[in-house]
């Protein structure tokens, strides 16, 4: 038994006029990416300056027009970094960066000075206001911990004087969700004031959940609480910088939107410290698979990713949404027939609207579409296979075809795992197109006797194959090319067969001009059926070589049987 009873849950505020869960997400918030300071300073082995550079310009191009760029009083790399953008005019004019500070006088001096130079910048000051740290880590009382941010603000409004360019203030209550709500107010409240903040010169207060501590209704709730309780909300940009621990960044995220914030910090795959900041990727890509527009482009998600990995070393999951290898991939059975039907009705109807089972967005829309969506393990069934068939080779399989060849790469996935497509392919060639043992086809000529009024036919076939080793010419009648080619086989001693189903059609994947015919037979007298596929140029050389796989199957059947 686990001893639960060591943890109590943080006190939570009443409020139950709350608006939020019957609010939609409407709109995207103003983006902040803090890839480049929460990200970074979480890793095992913080950016170098050239990996910060290249992150710098990925957020740029993804569309961010607020980026925290470092603290560049921590260290001289965070100092460097920031002078590098400004003295190299890496900074589009669209875009502001953000620096972060503690409170203390030598640190917000030294962000300065690291300042001089830009035309804009947002100084992001912050100091812990929870109850747990201002009695552990800071043992001072609550008037104490307001005055930390007040003369951090007011520092800063002093500074700003010797700055040639336009500073937004940033102010977090660092844990601020382990805090008293009217106490986080209070404190906020009072750096506004010290800073003067008005409608027109609007501080951009942030609320961070530092720590994920509960349910994300719980975050949603005190940010409404909040919202509702500044002495002007009109003052003030209300920001969230949420974290996961609890797994619930993202839904906590969305929540907090519905709760009135109008701006989000994260970053990109959910990057940061322990289980990471909120992944902007997956909140921005829920906004688009709702018909809202983002306004960040993740058009080239793998891009995205390549450089996320290359720069932090650290490795996007497989499951990661939107961008994880096999967020696009079916491996079962019952979900690959749908996404095959899905996709096909969803073409054929020219639907305006992204509907498909199991796909919630299209994997075009992220550029993944030439992944293979389906794949194939024992878990799979005949409409993954058929799909792979049809989407990577061109292979229409009829549909009483598909669980007679599914069954055979079903062995195979059953003895050795995952089947690739071109395993697939390789065994629907061998199954079915290169099986001429017994028979193989020669070559075949159909004559016209349509005028030929000594006979009752319109169709003469003349087929020459090498049968068990030896060439045999033979010979049959009937009113079109396959029950010509029929009347020959039967005629000539081959196992008498019905033809009980047949189709073609054109190959338009790699052979442009070949078409695929696909035959089942079933041996007279017996219960065994098959089917047998021709490819060839000429559409009866097709069929006369399906008829004869479906034969060489049957034969392969009774000799077996034996
Ligand atoms: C939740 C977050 O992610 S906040 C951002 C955290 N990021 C980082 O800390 C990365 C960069 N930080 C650093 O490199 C270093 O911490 C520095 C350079 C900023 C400061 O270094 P140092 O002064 O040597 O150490 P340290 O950060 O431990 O300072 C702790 C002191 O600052 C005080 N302090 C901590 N945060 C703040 C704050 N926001 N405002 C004012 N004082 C603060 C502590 O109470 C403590 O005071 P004490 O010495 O009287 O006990
Ligand atoms: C500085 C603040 C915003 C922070 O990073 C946090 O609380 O997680």
């Amino acid at each position: 038994m686990m001893n639960y009873q060591k943890y109590k849950r943080f006190e939570t505020i009443s409020l139950p006029d709350r608006t939020w869960p019957d609010k939609h997400i409407e709109k995207a918030p103003i983006w902040c990416s803090v890839d480049l300071r929460d990200g970074n300073q979480a890793l095992v082995t913080p950016m170098k300056i050239e990996e910060k550079v290249e992150m710098f310009q990925t957020l740029v191009d993804l569309g961010f027009k607020e980026i925290e760029v470092g603290f560049p009083s921590a260290s001289q790399i965070e100092y460097d970094f920031l002078r590098l953008l400004i003295e190299e005019h890496l900074i589009p004019d669209d875009v502001t960066v953000q620096v972060l500070t503690q409170c203390r006088e030598h640190l917000i001096r030294r962000t300065f000075e690291a300042l001089k130079g830009l035309d804009k910048a947002i100084v992001h000051i912050y100091n812990s206001t929870s109850i747990l740290q201002r009695d552990v880590v800071f043992n001072k009382s609550k008037e104490e911990i307001k005055k930390i941010a007040t003369d951090g603000c007011q520092l800063v409004k002093d500074l700003c004087g010797e700055f040639d360019g336009k500073v937004i203030l940033e102010y977090s209550p660092e844990s601020f969700t382990g805090t008293e709500m009217d106490y986080a107010v209070e404190v906020c409240d009072a750096v506004m004031d010290v800073w003067g903040a008005t409608p027109d010169n609007k501080v951009i207060i942030n609320l961070p959940a530092t720590v994920e501590m509960d349910t994300p209704n719980v975050y949603a709730d005190q940010i409404e609480y909040v919202g509702r309780h500044f002495k002007d909300r009109n003052r003030m940009i209300l920001s969230i910088h949420p974290h996961n621990d609890r797994g619930t960044g993202v839904a906590a995220t969305e929540l907090a939107l519905l709760a009135g914030a109008d701006r989000v910090e994260g970053t990109l795959f959910g990057n940061g410290e322990r289980t990471g900041n909120v992944d902007i990727v997956t909140v921005a890509m829920n906004m688009f698979v709702q018909g809202v527009d983002p306004k960040l482009d993740f058009s080239h998600i793998n891009d995205v990713k390549h450089v996320y990995e290359k720069c932090t070393k650290m490795e996007v999951g497989p499951r990661q949404p939107y961008a994880g290898q096999l967020v696009f991939t079916a491996f079962s059975g019952s979900h690959q027939d749908a996404i095959n039907k899905g996709i096909h009705k969803y073409r054929e109807r020219g639907s305006k609207y992204w509907e498909v089972p199991y796909l919630p967005i299209d994997p075009a829309d992220v550029n993944r579409q030439y992944e293979p969506i389906v794949r194939i393990n024992s878990q799979s069934g005949k409409g993954g296979v058929a799909y792979v068939m049809d989407t990577i080779f061109g292979y229409h399989l009829p549909k009483a075809m598909q669980a007679d060849f599914a069954s055979d790469v079903q062995k195979i996935s059953e003895a050795e795992g995952e089947v690739s497509p071109e395993r697939i392919f390789d065994t629907f060639n061998k199954d079915y197109i290169e099986n001429e043992q017994p028979l193989k086809f020669v070559s075949q000529k159909l004559i016209d006797i349509s005028e030929d009024s000594s006979n009752d036919f319109e169709r003469e076939a003349i087929i020459k194959l090498n049968d068990h080793g030896n060439i045999r010419i033979i010979e049959g009648y009937g009113n079109g090319p396959i029950d010509a080619a029929k009347d020959a086989f039967n005629r000539n001693g081959y196992p008498y067969m019905h033809l009980l189903d047949y189709s073609e059609h054109a190959l338009t994947s790699g052979s442009s001009s070949k078409a695929a015919a696909y035959v089942c037979l079933r041996a007279k007298g017996t219960s065994i059926t098959e089917w047998g596929v021709g490819v060839h140029a000429n559409i009866t050389t097709a069929t006369i070589k399906a008829m004869i796989s479906a034969m060489n199957r049957i034969y392969k059947r009774l000799d077996d049987s034996k």
